[in-house]
């Protein structure tokens, strides 16, 4: 089922903004910070207060859909995600299951172990590393299955090995039907892995459509301002700084 955004708006922050995100893909949000991508992946998650349009999972309005449904159907890992309590990492991966009301330690152990964090199960939270902590978080969220995995900066807070075992469970899960959408500042990561890339700019999409096209070296002149010039070949390109 589709996840659209209607013309949404929300003051100061998003200008008008429709897209439509489609299951079993991988779509990365790019854009200059600022641009609005926090506030179009919160407003997919019905975290935003939008002064005008709307967001639409298949023909149903988010708004429409009770709380404890859209929770299991559409995961959010917010950027900066703070962790209230110091519990152990598995409790902490374990609340991911809570719009579901149910432990499902099969689908925890998947997660800890899809996030390399199964030796670290039964560490309180406090002592893990910033990545580690990011990695914790992402599990919960992978705990609940969801139709709809929205993540902001998932990858940013982890090493390379780390962030390539992200990529490849991410694209296992795409290729089972769930949607995957990701805001990434890393616009390599995002032409090599994304199926479809949509690029903000002020508050409106400036460029939507495969890697190679909304990422062309010429939007990224004109949205982020920088000269850069892509090398490599498809699925291996870097970018270099003009
Ligand atoms: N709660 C808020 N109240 C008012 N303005 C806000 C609020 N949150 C964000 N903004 C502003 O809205 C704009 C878009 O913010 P948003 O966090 O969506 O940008 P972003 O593209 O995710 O940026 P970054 O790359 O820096 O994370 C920014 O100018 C920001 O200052």
């Amino acid at each position: 089922m589709q996840l659209a955004a209607r013309d949404i708006t929300v003051e100061g922050r998003l200008n008008g903004v429709s897209a439509t995100f489609q299951p079993g893909t991988i779509t990365a949000i790019c854009g200059p910070n600022g641009a609005g991508k926090s506030t179009l992946l919160s407003a997919l998650a019905n975290l935003a207060a939008l002064d005008a349009g709307q967001v639409l999972l298949g023909d149903t309005a988010l708004t429409a859909i009770a709380p404890q449904m859209r929770a299991q159907r559409i995961g959010f890992l917010p950027q900066d995600g703070q962790i209230a309590w110091d519990v152990a990492v598995r409790s902490l991966v374990a609340l991911g299951r809570m719009p579901f009301r149910d432990e499902a330690p099969d689908k925890v152990a998947r997660a800890l172990a899809a996030l390399d964090l199964t030796a670290f199960a039964d560490r309180p939270v406090s002592t893990l590393s910033g990545g580690e902590k990011a990695r914790a978080l992402l599990a919960r969220v992978l705990a609940g299955e969801p139709e709809w995995l929205l993540a902001d900066e998932p990858l940013a807070a982890l090493d390379i090995g780390h962030q390539l075992t992200l990529l490849r469970h991410l694209r296992a899960e795409a290729a089972r039907g769930t949607g995957v959408v990701l805001v990434l500042h890393d616009l390599a990561l995002a032409m090599n892995h994304a199926d479809h890339v949509m690029v903000l700019g002020e508050g409106r999409l400036a460029a939507s459509g495969a890697p190679a096209h909304a990422l062309s070296e010429a939007i990224i002149a004109k949205v982020w301002g920088v000269s850069a010039k892509w090398i490599g070949e498809a699925g291996g390109r870097a970018l270099i700084m003009e």
